[in-house]
């Protein structure tokens, strides 16, 4: 496992990336020209709100239905720098960023964990996971090389039939959150959530309250019934000690398969309206 890194707090697009892709972090959304006293929620004539609901409670959790499994969901759009709207605005929770106290502390068999030192109400954000945003191939390449050990996280979003993925890599620059590890009854579900630009921004809201001190945690990716096969591909035997525990990781399956998602990469699929 790889403990330097140069700490960042947003992600940095990298060279593998393509000319339209790199072009996607300097296109700012137009912005909603809303007053700077306006809740930009979705009972007024915001024109962020006419395109994305508010995804958010009046208290700043996220709605109970943005968590719920294998729904399909209007894509999170927050209101950004280019809107008119200011310390009101009920569409600020990203951008607000958090006041959590994480910490990165030894998770026996899993390496490096994190955890928190405040209580976490459920639903509220925690933190992005930022690193560089690579290409598909700069990724499959990466995960290659590093395999039993990524801190690679693929999102992947369908838009009707059209997918997108959005790889972030923290081994080299990232923050707190490339300490993330896995577990099969995680704490934590990840949401992309776009503000100022079409590049969504990989955060992780709490699924359940979490109390001071518990380890946080994702879901790598898939689940499936172990083939027997996992001896042989050198699976890496899962450590979260859940009473679900698929017993391997689940990204490291199909370490030898040709697709990108199947090369050890942290997966997340999210279907968007
Ligand atoms: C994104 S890193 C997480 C931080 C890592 N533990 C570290 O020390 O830097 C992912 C790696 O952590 C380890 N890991 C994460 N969750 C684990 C689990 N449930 N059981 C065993 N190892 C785990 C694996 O080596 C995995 O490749």
């Amino acid at each position: 496992m790889e403990l330097s890194y140069e700490d960042i707090k947003e992600c940095v697009p990298h060279d593998s990336l393509s000319r339209a892709a790199l072009d996607e972090f300097d296109s700012y959304f137009a912005g909603c020209d809303c007053g700077p006293l306006a809740l930009c929620d979705d009972c007024n004539d915001c024109s962020c709100r006419k395109h994305t609901p508010l995804a958010y409670e009046a208290d700043g959790r996220l709605r109970a239905e943005y968590l719920q499994p294998s729904t399909v969901l209007p894509p999170v759009m927050e209101c950004g720098w280019t809107c008119g709207c200011k310390g009101r605005c009920l569409s600020r929770v990203v951008g607000r960023g958090s006041s959590l106290q994480l910490q990165a502390f030894p998770a026996a068999q899993k390496g490096i964990g994190l955890r928190t030192l405040l209580p976490i109400p459920s639903r509220s954000f925690v933190c992005q996971y930022v690193g560089e945003v690579i290409s598909v191939e700069e990724a499959a390449r990466r995960s290659e090389k590093h395999r039993n050990d990524t801190y690679i996280f693929t999102a992947q979003e369908y838009f009707g039939n059209a997918r997108r993925k959005t790889c972030v890599d923290a081994r080299k620059k990232g923050s707190l959150a490339r300490f993330l590890n896995h577990s099969c009854d995680p704490n934590l579900a990840i949401v992309p959530v776009r503000l100022d630009v079409s590049v969504p921004r990989l955060c992780l809201f709490a699924k359940r309250d979490i109390m001071a001190g518990e380890e946080l945690t994702v879901d790598y990716g898939r689940h499936e019934v172990d083939d027997g096969l996992s001896a042989a591909f050198s699976r890496k035997v899962c450590a979260c000690g859940s009473s679900n525990c698929g017993g391997f990781l689940p990204f490291e399956e199909t370490l030898f398969d040709d697709s990108i998602d199947e090369k050890g990469s942290l997966v997340c699929t999210i279907e968007i309206q």
